[in-house]
Parts: structure tokens; C-alpha cells; sequence
């Protein structure tokens, strides 16, 4: 079910002056994708994150859950409207003297489900997150990722169309990590539940993200696809998922941003405009990486003429730059010079 945030906005009272955590923010997050919400501490993560599921009434704008405008519902409604959220925690909030099925079957009591339905229930949720060996065990008998599990797990058991997951890995260690940002995007698959991760981690938005939006003092500050984002040589967020270092203090010829999806994986597009353009191209810094199912990058290189005068080996520095920037746009290389 898409999820739309329309100019919301949060103001607090800070003595005499108010301070705005959330500055006219506007998202259309997509049915079923998987949506990073990344940002800095203090830019407003958390407090977005209360919005969506109204914990926190915005002080202005709207947020539709589908065809539902969550900020116009009245507290009954609103109840009912919010199992069709699940949140996941950083500190998983479990409760301690219940067991892994126990906990499960909490937000399933609650929502009233049926005994004898909640059973079939449990068995499908503590097989989904792969606990079916752990479901009598208390949470004190759980390490960090087997928590996290009956977090997701209970977050799913009303069947919500969107997952909310607040640092759900923050506490995890690394390799912990994986296996829980890899369980959710198996779950975002077989589910087709829509996911929306906020974090101050590049590293879950690099690894299971579809599309990412960067938060900064309350506003968004960037938003697109991971590989749109680091295509974009005037991307914060693409610099920050894939950085190419600072430009080069020493350069001796041109230097550019390269910035590409797929272009340099297909062809050798380097080694065709230094031999078709008579140039020697040097990279200085920067990298490669697979984002999704696609290899993307930014590469800080330098051109240089490989004639000693610009007029005998093609024009000058503008002419030369015309002319790079034409080929390797028509390969698909962004460039901008720097
Ligand atoms: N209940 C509140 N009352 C007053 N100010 C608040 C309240 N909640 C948040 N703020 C302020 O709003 C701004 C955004 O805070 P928020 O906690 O949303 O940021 P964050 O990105 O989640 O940071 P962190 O990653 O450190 O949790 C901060 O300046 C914070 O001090």
C-alpha cells in the first residue's frame, strides 16, 4: 500500500521560540518497496518516524496510507488504522516474562484474534523469521538477532501493508545485520509488504534499499533510486553512498567526476575515449559497486592531451572538454568537471 507524506510538519515548543524537527516534508513512498529514510542525529528521523504511525499528531500536512488520510482519523479509527503498521524497534521491546510464541501472540490478543486462529498464525510467523526451534524460549535465552526476530515477527502478526523499522539493526553487530536487513528483504519479497527503514546507516540503505530519501535539519534533502542518486554528480546522498574523494589538490589535466549505472560493465569506455580522443585518462579516486543488481559508480580521473600543444592534439581545454563530455555521454558516462 503506497505511503504518502504530504508537507508535514512538526514544531515544538522551546521556551519563548519553537523549534521545527520536521520542515514541510513531502514522500510518496511506493507500494511495496523498500524505502530508506537516512539521516544524521537531530535531522528528524525519529520524529518522522512518530508521525507515520501518529504517535505524534504533525503540526501541519497530511499522511495517507493508501486512500486513508491517517491525520484526519479519530482515535478509534486511528487504532484500528495502525494495525496496518508494524513497527520495529531498535531495543526490540519484548516482554520479558513471555515467551518468543507469547510474544508473538501479543499484538494478535490484542486485536482480538481468536484462540484457535492464533495458533495457525504463530506456527506461520515463527517459521517466516526462522525461530520455529526457539518459539518456548524467553527473551533473556535470545541473542540480539533472535530478539529482532520476534520483533519482526510480532511487527507482521496483524498482517500490516506497511513495515515501519526504526534503527532495527542499530544495536545488532555486523554480520547480525546482515542476516536481519536480508530477512526483511526476503520478507518485503514473499510479503509484498512495503518496508521503510530509518537509519543513520549508509550500510542498510546500500544493502537492501530500493529508494532512499536524506533527511538534514528536518527538510529532505535528497531523494531517488540508489543507483538515480549515485548517477547524479550533484547527489549528496549518491556521494554519500558511493564516495569519490575530495577533487585532486594536485591535478595536472582535466579533472572530472565520472559518474555511471552499468556503463563501464558493458563496455571499456575508459580505455575507448583515451584511444579515440588521443588522451591519457588517469584515475585518481573513487570506486565501483554493485547497488542492487547493478554496478554503479564515480571515479575521479584526470584527462590529459597526449600532444604536448592543444591545437595539434585537438583545441583547447574548453574544446577538449566539449568533446569528452559528448563521447562519454553517449555512452552513458555522466561527467562534470571539477
Ligand atoms: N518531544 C520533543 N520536544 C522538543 N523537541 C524535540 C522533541 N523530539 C525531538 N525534538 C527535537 O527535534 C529535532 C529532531 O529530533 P529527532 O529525535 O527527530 O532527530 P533524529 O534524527 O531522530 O536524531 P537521533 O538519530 O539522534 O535520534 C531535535 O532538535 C530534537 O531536539
Amino acid at each position: 500500500m503506497p505511503f504518502s507524506i504530504q508537507q508535514v510538519t512538526k514544531e515544538y515548543a522551546d521556551g519563548d521560540s519553537v523549534l521545527t524537527a520536521l520542515d514541510s516534508v513531502s514522500l510518496d513512498i511506493e507500494d511495496g518497496e523498500v524505502f530508506g529514510i537516512i539521516g544524521r542525529s537531530g535531522a528528524g528521523k525519529s520524529t518522522l518516524l512518530r508521525c507515520l504511525n501518529l504517535l505524534e499528531t504533525p503540526t501541519s500536512g497530511r499522511i495517507l496510507l493508501g486512500d486513508i488520510e491517517l491525520t484526519s482519523l479519530t482515535p478509534a479509527e486511528l487504532r484500528t488504522a495502525r494495525r496496518r503498521i508494524g513497527v520495529v524497534f531498535q531495543h526490540f521491546n519484548l516482554l520479558h516474562s513471555r515467551t518468543v510464541e507469547a510474544n508473538i501472540s501479543f499484538p494478535l490478543e490484542v486485536a482480538g484474534y481468536p484462540r484457535n486462529q492464533r495458533r495457525e498464525r504463530i506456527d506461520e510467523l515463527v517459521e517466516l523469521v526462522g525461530l520455529g526451534h526457539r518459539r518456548r524460549a524467553y527473551p533473556s535465552q535470545l541473542s540480539g538477532g533472535q530478539k529482532q526476530r520476534v520483533g519482526i515477527a510480532r511487527a507482521l502478526a496483524a498482517g500490516p501493508d506497511v513495515l515501519l523499522c526504526d534503527e532495527a539493526t542499530s544495536a545488532l553487530d555486523s554480520e547480525t545485520t546482515t542476516q536481519i536487513l536480508d530477512l526483511l528483504a526476503d520478507l518485503n519479497r514473499r510479503l509484498g509488504v512495503t518496508v521503510v527503514l530509518i537509519t543513520h546507516d549508509l550500510g542498510v540503505v546500500r544493502r537492501i534499499c530500493h529508494r532512499a530519501a536524506l533527511l538534514a535539519d528536518g527538510r529532505v534533502a535528497d531523494v531517488g533510486t540508489l543507483t538515480d542518486l549515485v548517477a547524479d554528480p550533484d547527489s549528496p546522498l549518491g556521494a554519500a553512498l558511493l564516495p569519490s574523494g575530495p577533487p585532486p589538490a594536485d591535478s595536472r589535466g582535466i579533472p572530472a567526476l565520472l559518474t555511471f549505472v552499468d556503463s563501464l560493465a558493458s563496455s571499456p569506455v575508459l580505455t575507448d575515449v583515451a584511444r579515440d580522443l588521443d588522451l591519457d585518462v588517469t584515475i585518481r579516486s573513487g570506486g565501483v559497486d554493485d547497488i542492487g543488481k547493478h554496478q554503479v559508480g564515480r571515479l575521479r580521473v584526470e584527462f590529459d592531451s597526449r600532444g604536448d600543444d592543444p591545437e595539434s592534439s585537438g583545441g583547447t581545454d574548453t574544446e577538449l572538454r566539449t568533446r569528452i563530455s559528448r563521447y562519454l555521454t553517449g555512452r552513458g558516462v555522466q561527467v562534470s568537471f571539477t
